[in-house]
């Protein structure tokens, strides 16, 4: 069994592009960053912490003892070294999108599998550069009242309306949704799933 560690629909709708069967178990984790962790540092450490987190919520639901792989993923959005994670407030989401505005920032987003019971761990972390137009606070208080910033790193989201301010990507687009689906079937695979193998049955 394969369970995906999130709360993400975007996530949940990525690695249904790559697996049929899979269960969702969200983990809750302190998401703080530590004092002078780098940005790659910290997004693995959140996508190790959340696979395991949900791990062992697994087995102590489970009845039986079951191996299940599980998969876990964090996105954050960098720039000059800050680490945005989700708007707070519309507060929050001005001071974001005015550092994000007319230039280019960093999404890094990690993903860990793991099989606790086999004791085996793997991690990735992909980064893609994203640039933006110059965006008005009056466009920042009209894009904040359609609430599709409210859920995501750096207060917008690329597979939206947040398209908008986007001038040019570069690296991988659904890294930057959520899952990186490259590097996602890779890893896949090292756990012995397949996924076109497994998607060309009936
Ligand atoms: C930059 C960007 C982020 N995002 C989203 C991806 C992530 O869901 C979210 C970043 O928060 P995360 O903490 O990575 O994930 P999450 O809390 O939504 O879900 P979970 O931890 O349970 O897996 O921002 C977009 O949807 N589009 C974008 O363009």
């Amino acid at each position: 069994m394969l369970v995906l560690a999130s709360a993400s629909p975007r996530r949940k709708e990525l690695l249904s592009l790559l697996v049929k069967e899979f269960e969702v178990l969200p983990a809750d984790i302190d998401e703080t960053p530590n004092h002078q962790e780098k940005a790659e540092e910290y997004v693995v450490r959140m996508a190790i912490e959340k696979a395991k987190a949900a791990s062992l919520k697994y087995q102590r639901q489970a009845d039986v003892n079951t191996s299940a792989i599980f998969i876990a993923s964090d996105t954050s959005v960098v720039v000059d070294g800050c680490i945005l994670g989700k708007p707070a407030s519309l507060e929050d989401s001005r001071s974001m999108l005015r550092l994000l505005s007319g230039r280019s920032h960093q999404v890094i987003t990690s993903l860990c599998l793991c099989n606790l019971e086999h004791e085996h761990v793997a991690t990735k972390c992909v980064t893609s550069d994203v640039l933006f137009r110059e965006i008005s606070d009056v466009e920042i208080d009209q894009y904040w009242k359609t609430n599709e910033p409210k859920d995501k790193a750096g207060s917008y989201g690329i597979q939206g309306l947040g398209s908008v301010f986007v001038r040019s990507i570069s690296g991988s687009y659904s890294a930057v949704v959520g899952l990186p689906l490259y590097e996602t079937a890779q890893l896949l695979t090292q756990f012995g799933i397949h996924s076109l193998e497994e998607m060309s049955h009936e």
